[in-house]
């Protein structure tokens, strides 16, 4: 009689993919059965996904059993303590191997380690790799063995030495001992009821949507990718941030058919390599985070602690409804609303308007955004909002305050953004469609629109607080001069 060898368990996290999934093929190449299990873990410890991330996970954790299911497998679903849960997994089925694609983020990470630690010291192989990243981070360092704190060099370095794994697409059947229990989907209540808000996400979640979003942009939006990614009205970035996320593809399946979209010559060069810089600020801000692991709660730039925030919860309220009376910032917080995204650009201007005109802690920002963002993700949110408080790295300068008024005049010319996200002012003429309180009485009444009636009267006064911000600068730093506007590029 022979014996079924021991199943090696593949322990899925935010790599919710079958293609390119270095833990899948490693695991594939021992030639025995496969366990693949998705721990949902609410402890403390890692932070918590947000409400929209959840509901993203939702989805994208049927489609990934879906396709496992075509492959002749399933996906086995745990809830509770992960090492836990794996122990229970190695005591129920004999499996002696945990294979699985790295989370880098600081407190993921630790906790990965203590895990392997512990299972290995009882006599488990536990295996990690990198299927999330260009590069991990630690690959690409400066000449003198420390972090990349600013992006250009960082990413001159990363292209210069990283390399694309091989394409795959997984094996085509996998092997998984039937007996093995799982918990159902439905029980864990990811999609939120209370009350469901989702109605407006359309999104597709899980490595097909992940293939199709980036179809589309390679057809579309990719073409004029350093302009369109701008313009909030117009559908010129990739939406890949949430399949990213997620793991759903890989950054370098990415970069490669966006750079042999380039080589055919169906996209100019220019605007492939564009795409590319900003897809390295993931992995920047990523590698940012492992190194600097304080990040997620005090500034990189410790003197920024000492800003003197305000509590100012009528005005945090109004910016999390949309009603903050400037346009533009209540799109960008309407569209996060109901689609659980927004436009980059719109991201910068209500996070200076929040840290900067409200005078509020960036913190709060970042956590409303953890939790509607539905590509929310630690590295990318904690990173960019420092970014914008002048507290990260390689920051814009805190000096620079974002004016939603020019903003709005600049990138969404045409008011169409605003127009769609804010239809009680849909009827002003472009002229005054991101400054409506400096319309003239009788093109309010023509528009239909009363102040403070049908949308609110701005809730600060831009220039005023502009100078209130320089002036709580003063505490952090005298050594820098105002200046205007900013441009992230
Ligand atoms: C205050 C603030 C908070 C943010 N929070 C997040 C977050 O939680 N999760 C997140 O993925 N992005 C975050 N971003 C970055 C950026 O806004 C989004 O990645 C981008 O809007 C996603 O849309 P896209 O996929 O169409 O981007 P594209 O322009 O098509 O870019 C392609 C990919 O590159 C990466 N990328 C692009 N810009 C950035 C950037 N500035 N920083 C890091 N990665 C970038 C993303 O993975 C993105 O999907 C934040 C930006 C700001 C200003």
């Amino acid at each position: 009689m022979t014996t079924r060898p021991a199943p090696v368990i593949l322990w899925f996290r935010r790599d919710l993919r079958l293609a390119d999934n270095p833990a899948l093929n490693h695991a594939a190449e021992t030639g025995r059965p496969i366990l693949p299990v998705y721990i949902h873990d609410m402890g403390p410890g890692v932070r918590r996904p947000g409400a929209a991330s959840l509901w993203w996970l939702d989805k994208s954790l049927r489609a990934l059993d879906d396709s496992l299911k075509a492959r002749g497998s399933r996906l086995i679903l745990r809830s509770g303590d992960s090492e836990g849960e794996l122990r229970r997994l190695i005591d129920e089925t004999g499996a002696d191997a945990v294979f699985m694609n790295r989370l880098f983020d600081p407190d993921a990470f630790a906790r990965d380690a203590d895990i392997a630690h512990a299972l290995k010291e009882d006599g488990v192989e536990v295996k990690g790799w990198n299927g999330s990243l260009l590069c991990r981070p630690g690959g690409v360092m400066t000449g003198s063995g420390g972090p990349y704190k600013v992006f250009t060099p960082f990413m001159k370095a990363l292209l210069a030495k990283a390399e694309a794994p091989p394409h795959t697409l997984g094996p085509r059947e996998i092997d998984t001992p039937t007996s093995v229990k799982s918990e159902a989907v439905d029980d864990w209540s990811l999609h939120p009821d209370k009350p469901d808000w989702s109605g407006g996400f359309d999104w597709t979640p899980g490595e097909a949507g992940a293939s199709e979003a980036l179809s589309d942009f390679l057809s579309k939006g990719l073409k004029t990718y350093s302009v369109g990614r701008d313009r909030p009205g117009e559908p010129g970035s990739s939406r890949l941030s949430p399949h990213l996320h997620w793991g759903e593809l890989h950054p370098w399946r990415v970069v490669e058919q966006v750079r042999k979209a380039a080589s055919d010559g169906r996209v100019p060069a220019a605007e492939a390599d564009k795409f590319v810089a900003e897809l390295g600020w993931r992995d920047f801000s990523t590698q940012l985070l492992h190194h600097f692991p304080r990040m997620t709660d005090t500034a990189f730039r410790p003197e920024y602690d000492a800003m003197p925030w305000l509590t100012d919860i009528k005005g945090f309220n109004a910016w999390k409804k949309g009603l903050t009376g400037y346009p533009i910032v209540d799109a960008g917080m309407r569209q996060l609303w109901t689609t659980g995204w927004m436009h980059n650009r719109v991201r910068m201007i209500v996070a200076s308007f929040l840290v900067k005109d409200l005078l509020i802690d960036w913190r709060k920002g970042e956590a409303w955004f953890w939790d509607t963002l539905v590509d929310a993700d630690l590295g990318n949110n904690v990173q960019n909002w420092q970014w914008i408080a002048g507290s990260s790295a390689d920051a814009s300068p805190y000096f620079r305050v974002f004016n939603p008024t020019t903003q709005g005049a600049k990138f969404d010319a045409k008011g169409q953004y605003v127009r769609r996200w804010v239809p009680e002012i849909a009827a002003l003429p472009d002229k005054w469609i991101h400054a409506p309180w400096t319309a003239p009485a009788e093109v309010l009444r023509d528009a239909g629109i009363g102040l403070g009636r049908d949308y609110p009267k701005p809730i600060v006064d831009h220039g005023e607080a502009r100078d209130r911000a320089l002036d709580a600068l003063k505490v952090v730093t005298r050594s820098r001069q105002p200046d205007d506007d900013s441009d992230r590029d």
